[in-house]
């Protein structure tokens, strides 16, 4: 595809964005608009976009897509914005937004203009911010959920498509309604869960100091969401008040079950709820981004001595494999340790199961 590209906002997922852009359509012009301007800048200096612009206005009225990746309520102000300017007429205007009912409440005044504003929201990213921790295949095999109006027609929502091509995501279209229900169930409730578990263990740690230096392994997976930006967590939140003032009320339902259970002291019955959630969760797709693992995770058995990390390291970069995250979890001190690679692709991670059995007698353990 050719044309001139806006992104506005270019931190994770904006980046992330422009990248699949840039990579699918060498022929297409990305410009990029944060309103941070070192953002701006990183982003122009790690070649996420080919130019910066020096305002919306400006630029917005030249762009064949615009794109808005901001926080949800800086978004619909950014739409309201996008209403008063003499944009061209074949433009498709979309956004990134994590909820929709708000934002395609906004996009619709476009309607009047005769001009296509389609909600969308790719549903994978991290608790990291910023273009620094921008991704080309941040999306890929996730659920890029799509909110086109009735008035959207089949060649413009195949438009946005294309332009997105890039992203190696699936396309799904739900009504704003069913997205902020959805995700409400499956993202943002789950971030208060991770966010009011870190609170009880910060009250738990102000009487015992060990709090912090145990809190590790199952705390750490189950609140590594709460160290996500607050300035998105807020406006999601104010936009999904509705959905998430229900769920809250389920909770409750669930923790009073919970609650009973215990004082009963029913073996049978806490091995049931675990074993039903287990199952569950078992169950879940496990090759799909925005479902379950965000990362390509792989543990490998090692002897916890100086050197290891940079020992697998080169091995993996002699084969040319890149990896997203690597850390040492310590098992039994001084001993064994396991270390943690993230892959961004299923694909990196079975090379890297290779290279690792190739070069090592170490043993590997694919992370679900
Ligand atoms: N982080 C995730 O996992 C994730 C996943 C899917 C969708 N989203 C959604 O994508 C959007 C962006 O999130 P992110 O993770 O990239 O956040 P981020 O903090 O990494 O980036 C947001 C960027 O928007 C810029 N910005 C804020 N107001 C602006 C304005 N008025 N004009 C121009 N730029 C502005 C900020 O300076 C920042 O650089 C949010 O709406 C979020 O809900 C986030
Ligand atoms: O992996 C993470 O850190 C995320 O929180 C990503 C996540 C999610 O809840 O799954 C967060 C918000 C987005 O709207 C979509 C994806």
């Amino acid at each position: 595809m050719q044309g001139r590209v806006l992104m506005i906002g270019l931190g994770l997922i904006g980046g992330s964005l422009a990248l699949s852009i840039k990579k699918a359509h060498e022929k297409a012009w990305v410009v990029g608009y944060d309103v941070n301007e070192e953002q701006g800048r990183l982003a122009k200096m790690l070649t996420v976009v080919d130019e910066l612009a020096v305002s919306i206005d400006e630029e917005a009225v030249k762009a064949d897509l615009i794109i808005i990746a901001a926080p949800v309520i800086e978004t619909e102000h950014i739409l309201h914005q996008l209403l008063r300017l003499e944009l061209k007429e074949n433009v498709i205007i979309s956004d990134a937004g994590s909820t929709k009912q708000e934002i395609v409440r906004a996009g619709a005044k476009f309607k009047e203009k005769n001009i296509a504003f389609i909600g969308g929201h790719p549903m994978a990213g991290s608790h990291k911010s910023g273009v620094s921790a921008a991704r080309p295949l941040l999306f890929e095999n996730a659920f890029y959920l799509l909110t086109p109006e009735e008035h959207i027609k089949e060649d413009q929502l195949d438009l946005l498509q294309n332009w997105l091509s890039g992203t190696n995501a699936r396309f799904l279209v739900v009504s704003p309604k069913e997205h902020d229900q959805l995700t409400g169930v499956i993202s943002h409730f789950p971030h208060i869960i991770a966010a009011s578990l870190v609170h009880q263990a910060k009250r738990s740690g102000e009487t015992h100091e060990l709090v912090a230096r145990l809190a590790a392994g199952g705390f750490r997976d189950i609140t590594r969401i709460a160290s996500s930006n607050p300035n998105m967590w807020r406006d999601i939140l104010l936009h999904n008040k509705a959905v998430l003032l229900d769920l809250l009320e389920d909770w409750q339902l669930e923790m009073e079950k919970v609650k009973t259970m215990l004082t009963s002291a029913s073996g049978s019955e806490i091995h049931h709820y675990f074993a039903d959630a287990k199952h569950y969760r078992d169950d879940l797709p496990q090759k799909q981004k925005g479902a379950i693992p965000a990362f390509y995770d792989l543990f490998v058995d090692v002897p916890d001595y100086p050197g290891v990390i940079s020992e697998i390291t080169g091995y993996l970069a002699k084969e040319e494999i890149s990896i997203t995250n690597i850390s040492i979890r310590e098992t039994r001190e001084d001993i064994m340790g396991v270390l943690v690679i993230s892959f961004q692709t299923d694909e990196d991670r079975s090379r890297a199961i290779s290279c690792i059995k190739h070069h090592t007698q170490y043993d590997t353990t694919i992370g679900l």
